[in-house]
């Protein structure tokens, strides 16, 4: 047999492994550099599995993972679509919160992810010039200063917008080359991490004020003039303080949206509006009451009353069917404690203060409760008991991350309100039998929404990302919602079908993308499903083709 070498061997040629022909291991030059067996895709993928099941520790797992995503991009993602479900909890909530904890110990070499610090201001177009990929389409960036229900964890945030870009292509398929995973260091605020000798961030304080202000607008500036008018920023777990106010100033210039604001709203939106198909009610039926009055709680209050709006309630009457309690108990006006912001005072009642979230809820009892606070264990036994006590099938949306931050389990809260609890968490939770009926709660985290609403602003080329949007995507995806599900007490599809969710969302988006005369793809494509599936990030293996050919006669 000829064997023919490759002059110089290129090692990223190993990237797809014991999948390569023996041909193409001589076409490529790689002949001796991996075993003998040829393997098939679905081998691989029992291999990783197998390799996955010798490890007991969680943050052992988004390890290996993480090295399969460096080693072999495809073959991650191809195993990740076999179970989104079982592999989505490492990758996402709750185990990327470990991770982030424990980011500067397993940070590795390859770069998955631009690190741009304050001291590179006057240079950030030159650093995403670094970035080796031209066509971004998307980006995920954090400042690092309110990870998940964590605080501020500085730059070892960077597990988020990594994660967050992973599930653009695990769940909506867009492709992980077009992906830009961005931490803004300015500093962090927590002294734990200051002190900790593996930090691989800027050892100080943070930068606020006008410095910080600057900073963000080059940084803006800068991804357009590197990627295009249309690059979608998608702005994740910054502070409160900087993310209503960067929201505001960037909204209608820049293809961007906050996550935690408006993505969240959609898909707590969503799980309101299949919970009606249970209780047989309206949305505007509701008296809903929000344990939290920050990004999360706020973004979905907004979001309830657009929805009531459509119902026919007028802002006044949506408003008032909407309570907060924050850190200083309920949001009323002239409350001694104050702290009444902008965006709480829509809300804020002219009644008696009252501290307590148990005490809030004898008064008001609302028929909905939802929780976006990070207390975990905030919805107590009795508040659930009297939940059940005021309604014959209580809403209850437990949505801080991670799982300890929940306000309750799912397990609480059936047992708590006799099974008669509708519920959905931030975190996934197991299944629960109570009394021989088996639940399958339903996670409502934005996961679900943003991946899809990201897939259809890329096709459509957006050029701004509109509140209506979110409104229409949560209705998209209450819409794909089965009796089935619901007989499970799931208010959410099987993730199971989470891209072809993700494409009717998109196909959602896309269509009143072009119907508000913000879509700048053009032409219009005919067929909008059609154009999104063939967009989507194949992971089908490329077969290093050599065809047979000759050169003519000379
Ligand atoms: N499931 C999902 O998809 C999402 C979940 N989340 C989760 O929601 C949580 C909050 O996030 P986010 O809204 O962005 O954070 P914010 O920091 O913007 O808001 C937190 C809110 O909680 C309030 N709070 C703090 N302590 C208490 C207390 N003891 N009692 C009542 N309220 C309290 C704060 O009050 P004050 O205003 O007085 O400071 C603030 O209003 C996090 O755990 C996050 O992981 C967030 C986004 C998406
Ligand atoms: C899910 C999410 O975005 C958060 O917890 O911040
Ligand atoms: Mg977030």
């Amino acid at each position: 047999m000829e064997l023919i070498f490759a002059p110089e061997v290129n090692l990223d040629e190993l990237i797809q492994g014991p999948t390569y022909s023996v041909v193409e291991r001589q076409r490529l030059g790689i002949l001796g550099l991996l075993p003998a067996a040829v393997r098939t895709d679905e081998e691989e993928i029992a291999r990783c599995k197998a390799n996955l099941d010798r490890l007991t520790d969680d943050l052992d797992k988004y390890i290996y993972l993480a090295h399969l995503q460096d080693a072999n991009e495809r073959l991650f993602y191809q195993l990740l679509n076999t179970n989104v479900q079982e592999f989505m909890p490492l990758v996402y909530t709750p185990v990327v919160g470990l991770a982030c904890q424990n980011f500067s110990l397993i940070f590795n070499k390859p770069p998955r992810g631009l690190f741009i610090t304050i001291y590179d201001k006057g240079y950030i177009y030159e650093i995403l010039k670094n970035w080796p990929e031209q066509d971004i389409r998307a980006i995920v960036v954090t400042d690092g200063e309110r990870i998940l229900g964590l605080g501020d964890l500085g730059a070892n945030g960077m597990g988020i917008p990594i994660g967050k870009l992973s599930l653009y292509t695990a769940l909506a398929g867009v492709k992980p080359s077009q992906c830009l995973p961005i931490t803004l260091d300015v500093g962090c605020n927590t002294q734990s991490i200051l002190d900790d000798p593996n930090y691989l961030g800027l050892r100080q304080r943070r930068i606020t004020g006008p410095e910080y202000d600057e900073f963000l607008e080059e940084f803006m500036y800068a991804c357009v003039r590197r990627f295009g008018r249309n690059v979608l920023i998608q702005f994740e777990d910054f502070g409160n303080h900087n993310a209503f106010r960067l929201l505001a100033k960037y909204r209608d210039d820049f293809c961007t949206f906050n996550d935690d604001i408006q993505g969240t709203a959609s898909v707590a939106v969503a799980g309101l509006l299949a919970s009606l198909k249970v209780t047989g009610t309206r949305l505007s039926d509701h008296t809903i009451l929000f344990q939290g009055a920050g990004e999360a709680s706020i973004g979905i209050a907004n979001l309830c009353v657009m929805a009531m709006k459509k119902e026919g309630t007028s802002d006044k009457d949506a408003k008032s069917k909407i309570w907060l309690v924050d850190s200083k108990g309920l949001v009323v006006n002239n409350r001694p404690e104050g702290g009444i912001s902008g965006h709480k005072q829509h809300f804020a009642k002219d009644v008696a203060p009252i501290r307590e979230l148990g005490q809030a809820i004898k008064t008001i009892k609302p028929s909905i409760l939802i929780g976006a606070s990070a207390i975990g264990g905030a919805f107590t036994a009795e508040i659930l008991q009297d939940m059940a006590k005021f309604n014959k099938q209580p809403v209850i949306f437990a949505l801080s991350n991670p799982t300890h931050k929940s306000e309750c389990t799912a397990e609480q809260a059936y047992t708590h309100t006799d099974g008669n609890a509708i519920f959905a968490s931030g975190s996934p939770f197991d299944p629960v039998t109570y009394k021989g009926k088996t639940f399958e709660p339903g996670q409502g985290n934005n996961s679900y929404v943003f991946p899809g609403i990201a897939l259809g602003v890329i096709c459509a080329g957006a050029k701004v990302i509109t509140d209506e949007l979110f409104l229409i995507s949560a209705q998209a995806l209450a819409d794909q919602v089965r009796e089935t599900d619901l007989d499970v007490g799931r208010l959410y599809p099987p993730l199971q079908s989470i891209k072809d969710i993700s494409v009717k969302i998109a196909r959602a988006i896309v269509e009143e993308a072009y119907n508000t005369g913000v879509a700048s793809t053009f032409p219009k494509p005919c067929y909008i499903e059609e154009f999104i599936r063939c967009q989507m990030y194949d992971t089908s293996r490329a077969q290093v083709l050599f065809p047979e050919y000759s050169y003519p006669k000379l």
